[in-house]
C-alpha cells in the first residue's frame, strides 16, 4: 500500500508514473470506502484524482499555491497533504471540513465553498509574489460549472490584461451539480471534440520535432501555421484572444500526459489554461451513471450505491416550493421559474420538466439571475429566483439596485435559510434577514411549516413589489396541507398561544417555533405561561400586535435562527425606538457574531446556546413586580 506512506506530497516526488498509477487506485478506493461512511462530495473527488496526485508531482506545495475552485473537489488534495486520517470527522462538528481552509493547513491557501473565486485569488496571489519578486508558480483548479461565475471572467479579464504567470487548470467534467449549461459549456465541448484540430495540433508536433535542428525561420514559419491552423480549426479560441495560452484539451486520467502537460505550462510565460477533461464520479459506475454523478452524497452502500432507506415524515421544504411553483403556473402564464446551476437542491426540476419555456438554469451566475429577473418582471412576467440564502449573498447590488429601487415585482425563493449544517461557514444561510431588511420596498417572510409556505408562495406572486419567502433546507414539520391556498395578509403575524403570563415568544421560522414550543413545554411544568407568537414577517412587522405586546408591559423574547445582528430582533426594537416606546425589556436569541462551522444543525445551535433550555431561562427573567402585576 503506498497511501498509507504518503503524509505529505514530498513523499510522491519520488514515485514512478507506476506508482502514481497505483497510488491513484488506492486513493479512489479510499474516498469509496470513507465517503460511503460519511457522505460528502463523492462524485467529483473521484474525478480529480490523478490530476491532484499530477498537481502536487510537478507543484512544491506550499511555496507554489494551489487555489481550488468551490473547494468540494479538495478531497483528495487533503489526503496528500496529511489529513487523511482525519477523513472519518469528514464534514462533523470540530471534525475536518469539507472545504479548503486555511486555519486547517499550510497546504489550503483560499477559503472557498462559493463558486468562480479562485482565479481573482490566484491573481493576488501572482501579483503579490511579482511585487515582492517572490518566485513561485501559482495554481487556479475550477471546473467548468464555475467557469461559468462571472467572477472567473473578470479575473481572467484582467489577468489577461496584467500578462501575469498565473496557471488556470480547467476541469473539465461537463458537468455543474446538474449537466452543464451555458456558451460556455458549448464552446468547451467544441474544443472537447475537435478531433480534426487534435490530429492536425499533433501531426504539425511531430513535424517540428522530427526535423532535426531545422532553422528558427523554418520552426518559426511551421509555429504560426499550427497557431493559424489552431485559430481557424478551433472555434474562436477564446481564451488566447483574451492573452492566456491554451494548453489542451487532454485526458485528466492519464497521468503521464498530465505531468507532460503540467511541466509544459510551468514553462510558459504569461497566463496559460489547461484545459483537462475528467468523468465526474470516475471509478465507482453506480456515480458515473448517475444523473448527478453522486455529487454530494449520504451515507450510501458501497455494493449497491443506495442510501439507508429513511421514511421522511414530510416532504422537504424544497419540494413544497417547487410543488407549489408548478401548480400555479399551470393558472398563471407569467410566472417563470430561475435558478442559478441548482435546480434539483431548489425542487425546480419537475418544473423544468413540465415548464422548459418557462425554466432558466442561467450557471452559476447568481447576479446575472436576478437582473434577469428584473428585465423578465419590466416586460410583465412575474420570475421567482430559487436560490440559497447564502449564494443570494453574490447578488446583494442586484437586489437592490436593479429590482428594489425599481420596487419590480420579483420573488426570491430562499432556500437553505438558516444554518445548513455540514457545509459550514460559507454556506450557512443566516445574513438574508440583515442584508434584505435594510432595503426599501423589499417585504420579507417565513413560514411556520411547509403548509404556511404554500400560502406564503401564493402571496407573494400577488404583490406588487419584491418579497422574499425565506425557509429552512430540510424537511417539514409533517402538517397536513390545506386543499385552497390562501393569501396572508401582509405584516400580520399570528398569536399561536396567548399565555396569561407577560412575556412574549416572538419567534420565525419552523425551527424557532418549534424550540418554542418546546420551552413552552418546559415553562408550563413550573406554570409559566408566555405568549407565543409565529411572527411570519420581519418586515413589515405587525406593528399591531407589538404596540399591544407593549402596552401589556411585557417581556419580549424574540427568536430566530440568523445572525442577531440586523435581525428581527433588533428589527422590533427599532420599531418600538421609532415609536417612542422605551424602556422594552426584550431578549434578542439567534445567530452570534461570528462565521458558525460545520457540524449537524442541532449540535450548531446547541454550541451558540439556541436551545429551548436558553427560551425557558430567558421568560423566566420576568421580573417579580411583573408577574404580581398579571
Ligand atoms: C456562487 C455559488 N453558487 C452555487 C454554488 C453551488 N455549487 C456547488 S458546486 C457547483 C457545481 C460546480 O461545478 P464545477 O465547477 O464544474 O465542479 P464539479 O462539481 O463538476 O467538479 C455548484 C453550482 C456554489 N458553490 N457557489
Ligand atoms: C458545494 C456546494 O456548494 C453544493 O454542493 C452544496 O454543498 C449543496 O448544498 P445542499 O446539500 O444543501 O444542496
Ligand atoms: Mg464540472
Amino acid at each position: 500500500m503506498l497511501l498509507e506512506n504518503v503524509n505529505s506530497p514530498s513523499d510522491i516526488k519520488r514515485m514512478s508514473v507506476q506508482e502514481l498509477k497505483r497510488l491513484a487506485d488506492e486513493i479512489r478506493q479510499f474516498l469509496i470506502e470513507t465517503i460511503s461512511v460519511t457522505g460528502g462530495h463523492f462524485g467529483p473527488n473521484l474525478g480529480v484524482v490523478e490530476l491532484t496526485i499530477a498537481l502536487h508531482h510537478v507543484f512544491d506545495s506550499p511555496k507554489d499555491k494551489l487555489i481550488w475552485d468551490v473547494g468540494h473537489q479538495a478531497y483528495v488534495h487533503k489526503i496528500l497533504t496529511g489529513r487523511k486520517e482525519l477523513f472519518p470527522t469528514l464534514r462533523k462538528y470540530k471534525g475536518l471540513s469539507g472545504f479548503p481552509k486555511r486555519k486547517e493547513s499550510e497546504h489550503d491557501m483560499f477559503d472557498v465553498g462559493h463558486a468562480a473565486t479562485s482565479i481573482s485569488a490566484a491573481a493576488g496571489y501572482a501579483m503579490a509574489r511579482d511585487l515582492k519578486g517572490e518566485q513561485y508558480h501559482v495554481v487556479a483548479v475550477i471546473g467548468d460549472g464555475a467557469m461559468t461565475g462571472g467572477m472567473a471572467f473578470e479575473a481572467m479579464n484582467h489577468i489577461g490584461h496584467m500578462g501575469t504567470d498565473v496557471i488556470v487548470v480547467l476541469n473539465d467534467n461537463e458537468m455543474s451539480i446538474a449537466p452543464n449549461v451555458g456558451a460556455m459549456s458549448n464552446y468547451l465541448a467544441k474544443l472537447r471534440n475537435h478531433s480534426h484540430y487534435k490530429s492536425v495540433k499533433s501531426e504539425v508536433a511531430n513535424l517540428l520535432h522530427k526535423v532535426p535542428s531545422i532553422g528558427d525561420r523554418v520552426a518559426k514559419a511551421l509555429e504560426r501555421v499550427k497557431d493559424s491552423v489552431k485559430y481557424l480549426m478551433v472555434p474562436g479560441m477564446l481564451f488566447e484572444e483574451i492573452g492566456f495560452t491554451y494548453l489542451g484539451p487532454i485526458d485528466g486520467h492519464n497521468i503521464p500526459l498530465l505531468l507532460e502537460m503540467l511541466e509544459q505550462a510551468k514553462q510558459v510565460k504569461g497566463p496559460v489554461l489547461l484545459h483537462v477533461i475528467t468523468k465526474k464520479g470516475k471509478g465507482y459506475a453506480v456515480a458515473e451513471e448517475a444523473p448527478d454523478k453522486f455529487h454530494g452524497v449520504n451515507p450510501f452502500n458501497i455494493e449497491t450505491g443506495q442510501a439507508p432507506k429513511v421514511v421522511a415524515k414530510a416532504p422537504q421544504y424544497s419540494n413544497v416550493f417547487g410543488d407549489t411553483l408548478r401548480t400555479l403556473a399551470k393558472e398563471d402564464e407569467r410566472i417563470v421559474a430561475i435558478t442559478a446551476a441548482m435546480p434539483s437542491g431548489t425542487g425546480l426540476s419537475k418544473f423544468a420538466v413540465e415548464f422548459p419555456d418557462r425554466f432558466f438554469d442561467v450557471g452559476i451566475a447568481e447576479q446575472h439571475a436576478a437582473t434577469f429577473a428584473a428585465g423578465l418582471a419590466c416586460a410583465g412576467m412575474r420570475p421567482v429566483f430559487a436560490v440559497y440564502s447564502t449564494f443570494l449573498q453574490r447578488a446583494y447590488d442586484q437586489v437592490i439596485h436593479d429590482i428594489c429601487i425599481q420596487n419590480l415585482p420579483v420573488v426570491f425563493a430562499i432556500d437553505r435559510a438558516g444554518l445548513v449544517g455540514a457545509d459550514g461557514e460559507t454556506h450557512q444561510g443566516v445574513f438574508d434577514i440583515s442584508f434584505l431588511r435594510a432595503v426599501p420596498n423589499m417585504t420579507i417572510m417565513m413560514p411556520k411549516d411547509e403548509n404556511e409556505l404554500r400560502h406564503m408562495i401564493y402571496t407573494a406572486l400577488q404583490q406588487p413589489g419584491p418579497v422574499a419567502v425565506r425557509y429552512p433546507r430540510g424537511e417539514g414539520r409533517g402538517v397536513s396541507m390545506d386543499e385552497a391556498f390562501r393569501t396572508i395578509p401582509i405584516g400580520k403575524a399570528e398569536i399561536l398561544r396567548e399565555g396569561n403570563d407577560p412575556v412574549a415568544i416572538l419567534a420565525l421560522g419552523p425551527g424557532m417555533i418549534e424550540l418554542s414550543e418546546r420551552a413552552i413545554d418546559l415553562l408550563a411544568a413550573e406554570g409559566i405561561r408566555p405568549m407565543l407568537v409565529n411572527m411570519r414577517f420581519v418586515k413589515p412587522l405587525d406593528s399591531e400586535l407589538l404596540l399591544e405586546i407593549a402596552a401589556r408591559g411585557y417581556r419580549i423574547v424574540t427568536v430566530e435562527e440568523a445572525v442577531v445582528s440586523g435581525g428581527m430582533g433588533g428589527a422590533i426594537l427599532e420599531f418600538y425606538a421609532q415609536n417612542g416606546i422605551h424602556g422594552i425589556d426584550l431578549c434578542p436569541i439567534g445567530l452570534p457574531d461570528r462565521f458558525i462551522e460545520h457540524g449537524s444543525v442541532n449540535q450548531l445551535l446547541e454550541s451558540v446556546g439556541v436551545t429551548a433550555e436558553r427560551i425557558v431561562e430567558e421568560v423566566k427573567m420576568i421580573t417579580p413586580r411583573k408577574r404580581q402585576r398579571a
